[in-house]
């Protein structure tokens, strides 16, 4: 290969995210490529989580409502996490998933929207997207979905009836990620709200929410909040008076403990709280946070395209004759901190690259997908995941048959 190990080893030496890798509890032996799936264990999660298993759950008992602020973590966590996504303090609120966040966010834009009667979505958005709005609409009923192949067909679908647009800024398979700013100013122009989904986005650079309406994502990626974390939800302050989700619990209730009969919204983003806080599972979430409010989001943004911008390099390089097709935009301005490759037999060849220690997943039919996460992966796991996946094609080792069995989760 053209750039050898010994020089990826100096561009680590020279990382300024270098110091943050050993936050984090990577095995040995291990090129993890799935932060983009489930982020990596921080390394003050554990201690965390159990200080508030011991302490707060065991030693104050149902007290820690108030005195270790059990009840406002959805809107404390949410403020920590703000600056992540170019929002402001009050203005996002976390828990529940990310599936449930895109059933608030999307129901309250229709209820802002009472006159129009259309959800445009892509059909290379996240199947839990899909199938929430379809069941929404089956729900609701008199409305319809308007389903769109990319954003290139989207001025087409924006007629006078829309009442939302629901997309990813990056894409789950491919990695492509779109101008958030120029989509929602198309969006809102034709008098419609725009709803993103920033699951892969969130944690891999510094995502600006800007003009959106609402958007959505997961902690549990690049924000390494631990399996199960608790998503997040953004809405723009234009909408706080008036926006109201269908899910209307108690947690979003202008006074939860008045226990009044009707239901009433609290002021701001809090109402699109519903029931109880995951208490435990903001713990670890909230170690995670006090990593990221030491790291500069610049040098995250720059490093995820060195990483990416390399592997496909590399990749391309030392792959060249076994069949690889790059799925992921070529110009780094267009990617998110993934990098897909196509390839008939995706399935068994990355069972066998793991099974070498180099993690990435395989999306159906046939992508090999890699996520690299800036804060703990480095420039010589790059070149030992190329390295692994030229000798799993060149020697055929995915043709062993025990890489064809199909595991539940891929
Ligand atoms: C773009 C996108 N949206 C939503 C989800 C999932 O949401 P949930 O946490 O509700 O399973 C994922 C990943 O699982 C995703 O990649
Ligand atoms: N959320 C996941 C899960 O519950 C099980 C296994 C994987 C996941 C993921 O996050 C997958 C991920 N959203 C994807 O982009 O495919």
């Amino acid at each position: 290969m053209t750039i050898s190990r010994a020089d990826c080893l100096a561009l680590d030496a020279d990382d300024p995210l270098r110091r943050f890798r050993d936050e984090f509890v990577l095995p040995d032996g291990t090129v993890y490529l799935v932060g983009n799936s489930l982020g990596a264990l921080s390394r003050t999660a554990a201690a965390a989580t159990a200080r508030v298993v011991a302490e707060e759950w065991g030693g104050q008992l149902v007290g820690g409502w108030n005195a270790s602020g059990w009840f406002d973590l959805p809107l404390t966590t949410g403020d920590r996490l703000a600056p992540l996504i170019g929002a402001g303090p009050g203005q996002v609120v976390v828990g529940d998933t990310t599936s449930i966040a895109i059933v608030k966010a999307v129901s309250a834009a229709l209820r802002l929207r009472p006159e129009r009667r259309v959800i445009v979505s892509d059909t290379a958005n996240f199947p839990t997207d899909r199938y929430v709005v379809q069941g929404l609409v089956g729900s609701l009923g008199g409305y319809e979905i308007r389903d769109i192949d990319g954003p290139d067909a989207l001025d087409a679908a924006l007629s006078d009836d829309v009442a939302c647009v629901l997309l990813s800024e990056v894409d789950y398979r491919t990695g492509a990620r779109l101008d958030t700013a120029e989509v929602t100013a198309r969006v809102r122009g034709a008098g419609a709200l725009m709803i993103w989904d920033l699951c892969h986005s969130a944690g891999a650079y510094q995502v600006d929410v800007a003009e959106a309406d609402f958007a959505v994502g997961c902690t549990y990626k690049y924000l390494n909040g631990g399996p199960g974390a608790p998503a997040f939800l953004y809405a723009n302050p234009r909408h706080h008076a008036d926006a109201e989700s269908i899910l209307t619990g108690w947690h979003g209730h202008a006074a939860p403990f008045a226990f009044e009969p009707a239901y009433r919204p609290a002021e701001g983003v809090r109402r699109f709280s519903v029931g109880t806080p995951h208490v435990l599972s903001f713990a670890p979430l909230n170690a995670s946070l006090d990593i990221w409010e030491r790291v500069d989001m610049a040098q995250v943004r720059a490093k995820s395209v060195a990483l990416t911008s390399l592997f496909i390099d590399l990749v391309e390089e030392s792959c060249a004759p076994y069949g690889l097709e790059l799925v992921s935009p070529r110009d780094p301005e267009r990617r998110g901190s993934q990098v897909s490759f196509r390839h008939p037999d995706g399935y068994p060849v990355m069972r066998a690259l793991i099974d070498r220690g180099v993690h990435g997943d395989f999306r159906a039919p046939d992508l090999l997908r890699f996520g690299f996460a800036p804060l703990y992966i480095g420039f010589a796991d790059v070149h030992d995941a190329a390295t692994a996946l030229a000798e799993v094609l060149g020697k055929e080792l995915w043709r062993d048959e025990r890489y064809r069995r199909r595991l539940a989760v891929t």
